[in-house]
């Protein structure tokens, strides 16, 4: 029976994916599948998908079923350059004002809510969630909030507007990183599946460090010649993200998931994260 892996198509996954032998992983019964964040949270919460990189959102929505590989993720203490609020007005000046929203994210498009409410205390603004299309957002609403390459492209490309990395805005106001996706894995995968994911597991890992190792400095050509901008952007993006899932990203995703619960994101509150393998469950620190 094989098992079904997620792919996010962003490139802030790559370190993760760059060096797997993806051929012996196949001989072994993994099949791969691409596709962009929301979609992989709804095949994650389908059942149809066994482990994904997913949104972390998704994450606390499916939190009975699902339990996290130890160890990965993507965060950023600060920037992260991929995940921005785009705007014609400042953030200060966003009363009654309509904001898209990304079709493509989990994460991002409640993290912006969850900021804008809580930090800039406003409850007049309009949000919608729609396709990544910068020029078409621009169109009809006063902002939008895009993600991964859409992000990167619209920041490269389109200079006129506000640019805010919510990555920045949420460690300004809490003094914490941003997870933005994690690694699930089915509870029913872990026992039908348990050495299969223990191997990929360590081959994320592998992968991950053998391009921290080397700087980025070759991920970040190859990304660079399949997607442009400089590679020496490439590889100051890698580093500016985090790949391992240490004890403050955890405080600072619990503390992302009290406050979608305050604002009724998530039914239910989440009080620690279920890791596979670690034997313990960490506790929320707030
Ligand atoms: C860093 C990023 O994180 C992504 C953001 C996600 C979300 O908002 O749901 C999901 C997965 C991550 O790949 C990015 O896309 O730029």
């Amino acid at each position: 029976m094989s098992l079904h892996l997620g792919e996010i198509s962003y490139t802030n996954i790559l370190p993760f994916f760059h060096y797997l032998d993806r051929q012996e992983l196949r001989n072994r019964g993994v099949q791969f599948y691409y596709e962009v964040p929301s979609s992989l949270n709804h095949s994650l919460a389908e059942g149809t998908i066994d482990i994904a990189a997913v949104s972390s959102f998704a994450y606390a929505k499916n939190y009975d079923r699902l339990c996290l590989l130890p160890d990965l993720c993507v965060s950023s203490k600060g920037k992260v350059r991929s995940i921005f609020l785009i705007s014609k007005k400042p953030i200060t000046e966003l009363e009654e004002a309509r904001i898209a929203l990304t079709s493509a994210s989990a994460t991002s498009i409640h993290l912006v809510q969850i900021l804008l409410k809580e930090f800039y205390h406003y409850d007049t603004i309009h949000f919608e969630t729609v396709s990544p299309n910068l020029l078409e957002m621009m169109k009809t609403y006063d902002a939008c909030v895009l993600i991964g390459d859409d992000a990167i492209k619209a920041r490269r490309e389109h200079t006129q507007y506000y640019y805010y990395d919510l990555g920045e805005q949420w460690f300004t106001h809490t003094g914490l990183p941003m997870t933005y996706a994690v690694f699930a894995v089915q509870k029913d995968a872990l026992q039908s599946h348990p050495e299969l994911l223990s191997y990929l597991s360590e081959e994320f890992a592998h992968s991950r460090d053998k391009a921290r190792n080397d700087k980025y400095k070759k991920l970040a050509e190859d990304v660079s010649a399949d997607m442009g901008g400089a590679p020496s952007f490439w590889e100051s993006y890698y580093k500016g993200i985090h790949y391992v899932f240490g004890e403050e990203e955890k405080r600072g995703l619990l503390y992302y998931y009290s406050l979608a619960y305050k604002y009724g994101f998530i039914d239910k509150p989440i009080p620690a994260l279920n890791i596979w393998g670690s034997g313990r469950e960490v506790q929320s620190s707030k």
